[in-house]
């Protein structure tokens, strides 16, 4: 693959169902490396960005490349050695052990490497995601937390080139939500995630696509994407960037602006 060239690439991405346009003419691209949060209210388009992105959702118009190659013309076992999907629908088996769970993402692999080999990845899957502890438990007697965590665990078990989220953080509490994104992070994978909260996105993504309307908004670095304008246009909070009190960093903080002191003499500057 010439380095060059990105990993993935969406070139006037569209989609339609009944006639009504979900996604129109979007068009961006993921190297490797990359951590792309795609970000947008509810029913922008994103989870059906995504799973074009993806390939589990044919484009009505445009296309998808995976390392310049069409992804239309990779099989599904093809997809799979390449690319980890942690959706919103997985329901698994409540009654497979973590462990067996875990294990199927190495499915696609199968034959590639000796069984215990495969049993190896997916403890190390575990380890790597913090669940070692509940190694032996069924999936039907964890948490949502935990089970979030063990689908992002069967993903990267799967050894993808590129990880696909869709909201992966709607069980977890404010911590684990943060804490789960940082895990992502630390495991240098390519990665495109729908996000929901608006305050996980600077920590987290290199790249922003903002959805309005089934239309690309944004796509560009964080704090490019996330102006104080496109912001309030879209999703009608105040973007403020605030020294950390006790910390030498940035904090980006999205405030409900109030409707009492936005018809008072107040000026932009105030709050940039
Ligand atoms: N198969 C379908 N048929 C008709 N409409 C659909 C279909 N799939 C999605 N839609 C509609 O397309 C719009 C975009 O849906 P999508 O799930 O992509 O939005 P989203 O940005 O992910 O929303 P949310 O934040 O609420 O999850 C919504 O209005 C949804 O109702």
């Amino acid at each position: 693959m010439d380095a060059s060239q990105p990993l993935l690439e969406a070139r006037e991405l569209s989609a339609t169902a009944n006639g009504q346009c979900l996604v129109s003419a979007v068009s961006l691209s993921v190297a490797a490396g990359d951590r792309l949060a795609i970000i947008g209210p509810n029913g922008a388009g994103k989870t059906t960005l995504l799973r074009m992105l993806c390939g589990t959702l044919r484009p009505s118009a445009g296309d998808v490349r995976f390392s310049g190659r069409r992804l239309e013309t990779f099989s599904a076992a093809e997809r799979a050695l390449h690319m980890a999907v942690v959706g919103q629908t997985d329901q698994p088996d409540p009654r497979l052990a973590v462990i067996d769970y875990v294990e199927l993402g190495r499915v696609p692999h199968a034959g590639l490497r000796r069984r215990s080999e495969q049993r190896d990845i997916a403890v190390e899957a575990l380890r790597r995601t913090g669940l070692l502890p509940l190694l032996g438990r069924t999936i039907g007697s964890l948490s949502g937390g935990e089970r979030q965590r063990a689908q992002l665990a069967r993903a990267v078990a799967q050894e993808p080139k590129i990880l696909f989220l869709d909201e992966p953080t709607n069980h977890l509490d404010p911590r684990a939500r943060s804490e789960l994104l940082e895990l992502v992070s630390q495991f240098g994978m390519t990665v495109v995630a729908v996000l929901h909260d608006l305050s996980l996105v600077t920590p987290f993504a290199t790249r922003v696509a903002v959805m309005n309307e089934a239309r690309l908004q944004a796509f560009a670095g964080p704090r490019e994407a996330l102006t104080k304008q496109l912001i309030r246009q879209i999703f009608g909070v105040d973007v403020l960037r605030l020294r950390h009190p006790t910390e030498d960093r940035e904090l980006t903080v999205f405030d409900v602006p109030n409707r009492a002191s936005s018809h008072s003499d107040l000026t932009k500057e105030q709050y940039s």
